[in-house]
């Protein structure tokens, strides 16, 4: 149980975290979806109530560095445990850095698996992931070095399944990163290893599914990178070029799935005897996949046709809880002590809530990682739409706030947290049309909630795990200007920003004794206190500062 602060009892009413995905304070105007849209309720709150903004990107969230930009695990786990953690991204890259990864039983089964293969003949090796230096779900250089290693190990041959980014990376990148890496297969395979690109597609169409919104994709990946099933091309980079011109307009996220062949003859189905490494490191969109290739007759998300006897491993393990996947190369961030646990273990009842597409984000990874409740948590998930989101910029917030009103009214709950997508789900559109609109979306939204808020005598923290929509148009990497396409106008941007985001202290309640401090360096990993302390305890000894100031205790 948390101690009772000495000086502060706690509000009487609840405290609501509100997290607005992809919302970060934006440098310039010029290409800011937030600095265009209509939000009143928004601009009442800057202007009227305590706000600071807190760090959400680099080093702040547990990234390897400050040049990466924050993204929903790092900043909801963050946000959740109160600490900050070394994150996959630095996980991986130190154990392939110190040689550990080639060490660990995982590794060794992976290769082992390989050459023993099936039937009389040596395995294959497959990594299948995010193709791209994002390094929010993966990093190619981790790719490169798992090629390597492998060719060293004297594998017979590897196989990479390449799902197509442009969304944590330029819109229409894929041939950057393709282009140089067909090269160094090439050399590979020059020098006697074979090594090619077997399959692929892009992320928001096949494999990369999560939190069971869209089976369909998890189910046109194993098509595409088990069965060989699909449209045919001499290689990755033919393949996007083709597919560009045939789909003009569409950004490499979306690009439909391609199979690599010769002479009619998929180059790389998964086979009987062969070994199987999901190289992401982030769990979200690695579950479903993993789930298709570690689980029995008991599996049930569509026909898997054939179901390879293969050694599988991800890259971490992406579910505590369920042991998901069995196999990992590196082990994953030992999140302990988070706010839900300590909350839950002082008797708070809490309750959680976003749409589809966010809900794990406000429980799996708010609760570091893991996919199980603790005692007096409440979840509540709204339905996504199957669509693209700048065609219903508004998605569920509507509903999410039904359900948080209704959550608020019923009185059971002491603190509440939902997740509004919109920013981020439709800033990763590029459309900037529809991102003002997903904003006033939220503006809108938060007309209704706050409201409720007040009068179950509560106050709320607003705040963001990352930027997105606040920047909307590509920076030119010298003058850090929006940069333009040769036709003159700015050139889309999809991907997270490395923007701070607001902390607002909404609170009609205290008569102004409560406040927030801009401590050195705040991030999101101070929130949890900062709750804590609303609700008139004191934080956890592993958290870090309360952002809280109360008159009478400072
Ligand atoms: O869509 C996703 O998977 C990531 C971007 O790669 O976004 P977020 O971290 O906001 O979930
Ligand atoms: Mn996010
Ligand atoms: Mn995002």
């Amino acid at each position: 149980m948390l101690n009772k602060l000495p000086s502060f009892p706690g509000i009487a009413g609840p405290v609501v975290v509100i997290v607005m995905d992809g919302y970060g304070i934006p440098k310039t105007e010029v290409g800011s979806a937030i600095a265009a849209a209509r939000k009143p309720t928004l601009d009442a709150l800057f202007a009227k109530y305590a706000h600071i903004s807190l760090r959400a990107h680099g080093t702040a969230v547990g990234m390897p560095s400050d040049d990466d930009m924050g993204n929903s695990e790092v900043g909801h786990n963050a946000i959740g445990a109160g600490q900050v953690y070394a994150q996959g991204a630095a996980l991986v890259a130190g154990a392939i850095a110190s040689g550990a990864i080639w060490q660990g039983q995982a590794w060794q089964q992976i290769v082992a698996g390989a050459k023993a293969g099936a039937n009389g003949k040596s395995g294959v090796l497959h990594f299948i992931g995010l193709f791209s230096d994002g390094n929010v779900h993966s990093h190619i250089d981790h790719l490169k070095a798992l090629v390597l290693r492998a060719r060293d190990e004297g594998l017979r041959a590897v196989r990479i399944h390449a799902l197509l980014d442009g969304r944590d990376v330029p819109e229409t990148s894929a041939l950057d990163y393709l282009e140089p890496f067909e090269a160094f297969l090439g050399d590979l395979a020059a020098a006697g290893f074979d090594a090619q690109i077997a399959s692929g597609g892009g992320r928001q169409v096949i494999t990369m599914d999560r939190y069971d919104a869209n089976w369909k994709m998890v189910e046109q990946g194993w098509h595409t990178h088990v069965l060989g099933r699909g449209e045919q091309f001499a290689s990755a980079s033919e393949a996007v070029r083709a597919l560009r011109q045939r789909l003009p307009g569409t950004i490499d996220q979306d690009l439909p799935p391609f199979v690599i062949a010769r002479d009619g003859a998929p180059v790389g189905t998964i086979e009987d005897g062969d070994a199987v490494v999901f190289y992401n490191f982030r769990g979200d969109r690695a579950i479903e996949i993993t789930r298709a290739f570690e689980e029995g007759a008991e599996f049930d998300k569509f026909d898997r046709v054939r179901t390879p006897a293969v050694t599988y491993a991800g890259m971490l393990q992406y579910d505590g809880d369920l042991k998901l996947p069995k196999r990992f190369l590196v082990d994953p961030p030992a999140i302990r002590d988070t706010m839900s646990e300590w909350f839950s273990k002082s008797g708070v009842a809490q309750f959680a809530c976003s749409e589809t597409q966010k809900f794990g984000h406000v429980t799996y990874f708010w609760n570091g990682n893991r996919s199980s409740k603790f005692a007096g948590e409440t979840w509540q998930e709204v339905p996504s739409d199957v669509v693209p989101f700048e065609q219903r910029p508004w998605m569920k917030a509507a509903e999410i706030t039904d359900a948080m009103i209704a959550a608020i009214q019923s009185g059971q709950y002491k603190v509440l947290r939902c997740n509004y997508a919109n920013g981020d789900m439709v800033g990763h559109s590029g459309h900037f049309r529809a991102a003002t609109m997903a904003i006033e979306a939220v503006d809108l939204a938060l007309s209704r909630l706050l409201p409720a808020i007040d009068a179950a005598g509560g106050v709320a923290l607003i705040t963001a795990d990352h930027g997105n929509a606040d920047e909307m148009f590509e920076l030119d990497k010298k003058t850090k200007q929006p940069a333009l396409n040769p036709d003159g106008s700015y050139k889309a941007k999809t991907a997270h920003t490395l923007n701070p985001v607001p902390l607002v202290l909404y609170d009609n309640v205290s008569g102004g004794k409560l406040g927030l401090k801009a401590l050195e360096g705040a991030g999101l990993s101070n929130i949890a206190a900062t709750v804590a302390n609303l609700i008139g305890f004191e934080k956890h000894e592993a958290w870090d500062e309360s952002l809280l100031s109360t008159s009478q205790a400072d």
